[in-house]
């Protein structure tokens, strides 16, 4: 990337007068016609709303910066002031070269026109000559790859073959910039990928690319920065990886959820082990005590009680051994939990404290590809409870669940839980890509063959998973090998 910059911004503001009611609205109508006949002052009715406050940033040319938050938080605002398509209240904006911008569904194309008009309408804003726009227009159909509808007009367009002809139109215009709003979410699977693949091809041509997203996984593999904007502020701008960080924990806080992090040790996480090296240490641990490893793993220990004993092969040699079944589960270290508020109204099963452990109980939260890890939680049980059943499910941190399981789905039930406080542990395989996955658990009880919640925890905590090269993108890691094998 070079130090030239292509986009600045400083102390960037719009606001907007919302009123309370459509009369309200109306007296700002009046009173500014009035002010105007009199030339007295303007009475102000309704209120200021910053969309955009005091924002400034800089993008050299090369770079793609991500802007990530939440509904409302002033993404395309911004990005419709930076396009020039919307005037700014405070600050200033300045772009160099030819901005190609894909905003809102449509924006820049003209529903009447056909597909063939606002290609060339569209190409010639950007300042494109005809002859131009003649030599790349074959281009951009086969791109767009819409058929005959590109002599219908837009109106008749679904609103991905809008997407299409804007996306085609955009990178073929060779832009400095290339601004995209969230727009490849409505295209479909197949498009999405040619554009992506445009994308990355633009990076490398060195094109300035701007991308609000939703998508932390979009944000952490495409950009090269990444900006969060919470409230119309910017909240930080830096790594992208500490920008998904602060957009997850602020996430779960807003959604309700309270957020607790397990708390890190410094020395613990800061010097991760690489792949394997838990996995190592474990079995040295459990080398010479195989015999008691099947009753250690119980996640309760009630005599007679059979269930959530997990699945341990008996005949193996140690160095063969997996410690998802072999190590012991041990209880955790209590500084290792972290407390959970308590609520007026309890169920018969609360949670107390929770926390993410390494296989002994140490609190962590960074681990490699494959290594195993624990979810820990207390709950306490107030009274009796017969078939008591609790749920894991593993999230992306944008709230997309990856994964869940019940112990009822895991055929353990069927057991007496007797009031006090136990330990329950879910213990985990890091099967997933690098990135971070968020924990949500619950407890109930198994009514009628059916698992009724009575606690949840909408955020137990979170892990980071190292990104492994070479292992692909996305949540599941499926461990590919490949071959090309000759035929005859
Ligand atoms: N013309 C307007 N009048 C009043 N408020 C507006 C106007 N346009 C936008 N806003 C408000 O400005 C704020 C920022 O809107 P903006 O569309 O930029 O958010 P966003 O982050 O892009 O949201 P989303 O992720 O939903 O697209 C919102 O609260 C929105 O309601």
């Amino acid at each position: 990337m070079s130090s030239e910059v292509l986009i600045r911004v400083q102390n960037l503001s719009k606001a907007y007068r919302v009123y309370s009611s459509p009369r309200e609205r109306l007296q700002q109508f009046l009173s500014a016609g009035v002010s105007r006949l009199l030339g007295s002052p303007e009475r102000e009715y309704g209120k200021e709303f910053h969309a955009l406050q005091d924002i400034s940033f800089s993008v050299g040319r090369g770079e793609t910066v991500g802007i990530v938050g939440r509904n409302g938080s002033g993404k395309s605002t911004l990005l419709q002031i930076i396009c020039g398509t919307l005037a700014s209240t405070h600050g200033t904006v300045s772009t160099q070269g030819r901005v190609a911008a894909m905003l809102e569904l449509g924006s820049g194309f003209n529903p009447e026109f056909t597909g063939r008009e606002n290609i060339y309408l569209n190409a010639s804003i950007l300042g494109l000559s005809k002859a131009e726009v003649d030599a790349r227009y074959e281009d951009i159909l086969r791109f767009a790859d819409i058929g005959d509808f590109v002599n219908q007009p837009l109106k008749t367009y679904s609103s991905g073959m809008v997407v299409r002809l804007a996306f085609a139109t955009s990178i073929h215009v060779q832009p400095d910039l290339l601004v995209i709003d969230e727009a490849l979410a409505v295209g479909d699977t197949a498009f999405q990928q040619k554009c992506l693949s445009r994308i990355r091809a633009m990076q490398e041509s060195g094109v300035t690319i701007l991308l609000v997203t939703h998508s932390s996984n979009a944000l952490i593999e495409f950009c090269d920065r990444g900006i969060y904007l919470k409230k119309g502020r910017l909240v930080m701008d830096g790594d992208c990886r500490e920008v998904v960080k602060l957009y997850a924990d602020d996430l779960v806080e807003e959604e309700g959820g309270v957020v607790y992090s397990a708390p890190v040790r410094e020395s613990a996480d800061s010097v991760a082990p690489t792949s394997g090296s838990l996995d190592k240490v474990a079995l040295e641990a459990v080398e010479g005590e195989l015999p008691n490893v099947v009753d250690e793993q119980r996640l309760e220990k009630t005599p007679g009680e059979e269930s959530m004993v997990m699945s341990s092969p008996s005949t193996q040699k140690v160095s063969d051994l997996d410690p998802i079944d072999f190590a012991p589960i041990m209880p955790s270290a209590m500084g290792g939990l972290k407390p959970l508020p308590s609520h007026s109204s309890q169920s018969a099963i609360h949670p107390i404290s929770v926390g993410i452990t390494d296989i002994y109980g140490e609190a962590r939260v960074n681990f490699d590809f494959r290594d195993v890890f624990e979810i820990r939680c207390l709950w306490a049980v107030s009274e009796l409870l017969p078939d008591p059943c609790f749920g894991i499910q593993l999230l992306s941190v944008d709230g997309i669940s990856l994964w869940s399981t019940t112990t009822l789905n895991m055929d353990m039930h069927s057991r007496l839980l007797e009031p006090g406080v136990h330990e329950v542990v879910w213990r985990l395989r890091a099967n997933m890509c690098g990135g971070r996955y968020v924990f949500a658990l619950g407890a109930g009880r198994v009514i009628d063959g059916e698992y009724k919640r009575y606690s949840r925890i909408d955020y137990a905590g979170h892990i980071d998973i190292l990104p492994q090269r070479g292992q692909g993108a996305g949540w599941v890691a499926a461990e590919p090998r490949f071959a090309l094998l000759e035929t005859c």
